[in-house]
């Protein structure tokens, strides 16, 4: 049997990052990208009150108490967007607003809490330094500076940074589009009725948010039975909306293995067992013209789920143009033993992971739940982590630090 490094190698041999193309902002929105993004201004772009108040030269209130309080006229009103280049001079202020920008002749800002709040005359009622108040040019981005790098993600705190320096549409590596389909005789739409021996379709809508949660543009086509000519044209049909493309069930060895049938000897798509639990039947390979990478994944729904998170999320980032990390993953201590693992291949258990606040901040408690079939898909949503058992382990006592691997939380 293959082992778990060699298949996800043999995945990524399969994709590449996705074209950069120029998106505007929103659309760019979790695109990773493909170009440092400099600013062609400094940031602020003027000295700017960062407080509603008086602008001053600090000189002028430097007496001022509140049984003294220093009598400026008020010249000016300047509001934020103000276009005219307002002057005090001496002896003189002007009322501003934050974001004004702030008149020649002013060094301060005094905030109108300390002030009568007069108009054509203020009592200012306590000093203030030069500089009080008052946002320096290019004390945030200095002009040229690369301000989101190549690689990032653009979520909202990069769209922000990227509208602030002007910018209206951005190079990215698009969100791939991954589009998931079942097959499967027995599956029925959840919502209808179902018959003997029919259950409930589930590994399409578990795919297809895993896959929105890892950033991609997914769709979920739904399912098809075991007609092998269905199949087929099924998957011939969403190659054209496809970067990728996710199946489950129809890869082990049965007499209505349909993926595996219709696939076997179509592009390049081979079918293999590897050395883990759940999850040792996978298929892939390349289909149609162009090439587009497909995944075929056991459908046990506990195996399609680990395989996402084994195998599919690092071709997902990659296409996205990230590194093809794999989960992140921590050292944690069994909470329970584990009895039996299969000699021969490395198994992924589901587990909850839990920082040891009781024992003292000591570190992560790993339990695996006691549900551990590849058909027992309930305890998937209790979980929030995979506890990795070597190939050559067998069974852990309680207390036995292990590797943890972290599930990502979601939506
Ligand atoms: N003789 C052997 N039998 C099996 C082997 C083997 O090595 N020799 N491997 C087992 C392992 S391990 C796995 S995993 C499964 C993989 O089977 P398939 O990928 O062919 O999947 P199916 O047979 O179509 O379905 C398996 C199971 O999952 C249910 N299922 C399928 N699709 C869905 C879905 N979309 N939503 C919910 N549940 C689904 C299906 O009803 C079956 O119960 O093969 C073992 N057998
Ligand atoms: O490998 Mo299968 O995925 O055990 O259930």
């Amino acid at each position: 049997m293959k082992t778990v490094e060699q298949h996800i190698s043999d995945v990524l041999d399969l994709v590449r990052p996705l074209d950069p193309i120029e998106l505007d902002l929103l659309r760019a929105h979790g695109g990773v990208l493909a170009e440092p993004v400099a600013s062609p201004v400094s940031l602020p772009a003027f000295d700017n009150s960062s407080m509603d108040g008086y602008a001053v030269a600090a000189a002028d209130v430097a007496q001022a108490t509140a049984q003294a309080p220093v009598r400026l006229p008020v010249v000016a009103d300047i509001p934020a967007g103000d276009p005219s280049a307002t002057a005090v001079r001496r002896g003189h202020c002007a009322r501003i607003m934050t974001g004004a920008p702030l008149p020649r002749g002013a060094d301060a800002v005094v905030p109108v809490e300390w002030t009568d709040g007069g108009q054509a005359e203020v009592a200012i009622s306590r000093p203030v330094r030069p500089g009080n108040a008052v946002r320096r040019v290019g004390e945030d981005v200095e002009k040229g500076t690369t301000v989101v790098h190549r690689g990032a993600r653009v979520g909202g705190a990069e769209l922000a940074v990227l509208a602030a320096v002007g910018r209206r549409a951005v190079r990215v590596h698009p969100r791939p589009r991954v589009v998931v389909l079942s097959t499967g005789a027995e599956l029925v739409e959840p919502g209808n009725p179902i018959g003997p021996g029919q259950i409930w379709e589930s590994n399409s809508y578990m795919l297809t948010a895993a896959a929105l949660d890892a950033g991609c543009a997914a769709y979920r086509h739904g399912f098809v039975g075991d007609d092998p000519a269905t199949v087929l044209r099924t998957i011939e049909d969403v190659l054209v909306q496809a970067d990728i493309v996710l199946t489950t069930g129809g890869v082990s060895m049965g007499a209505y293995d349909v993926v595996k049938e219709v696939l076997s000897g179509l592009g390049t798509v081979r079918f293999e067992q590897v050395a883990v639990q759940p999850g040792k039947p996978q298929g892939l390979g390349t289909v149609g013209d162009p090439a587009t990478p497909i995944l075929t994944l056991p459908g046990n729904p506990v195996s399609s789920f680990v395989s996402f998170y084994l195998f599919v999320l690092p071709a997902l980032r990659r296409l996205r143009g990230l590194p093809p990390d794999p989960l992140p993953s921590v050292h944690a201590r069994l909470a329970a033993p584990v009895r039996h693992s299969p000699p021969g291949r490395r198994s992924y258990l589901r587990a909850v992971l839990e920082y040891d606040h009781a024992a003292g901040g000591t570190g992560y408690t790993a339990a695996p739940v006691s549900r551990q079939g590849s058909h027992q898909l309930s305890a998937l949503a209790e979980v929030n982590a995979l506890v990795v058992v070597p190939e050559n382990t067998t069974e852990l006592p309680e207390g036995s630090v292990v590797e943890v691997l972290q599930l990502p939380t979601g939506a």
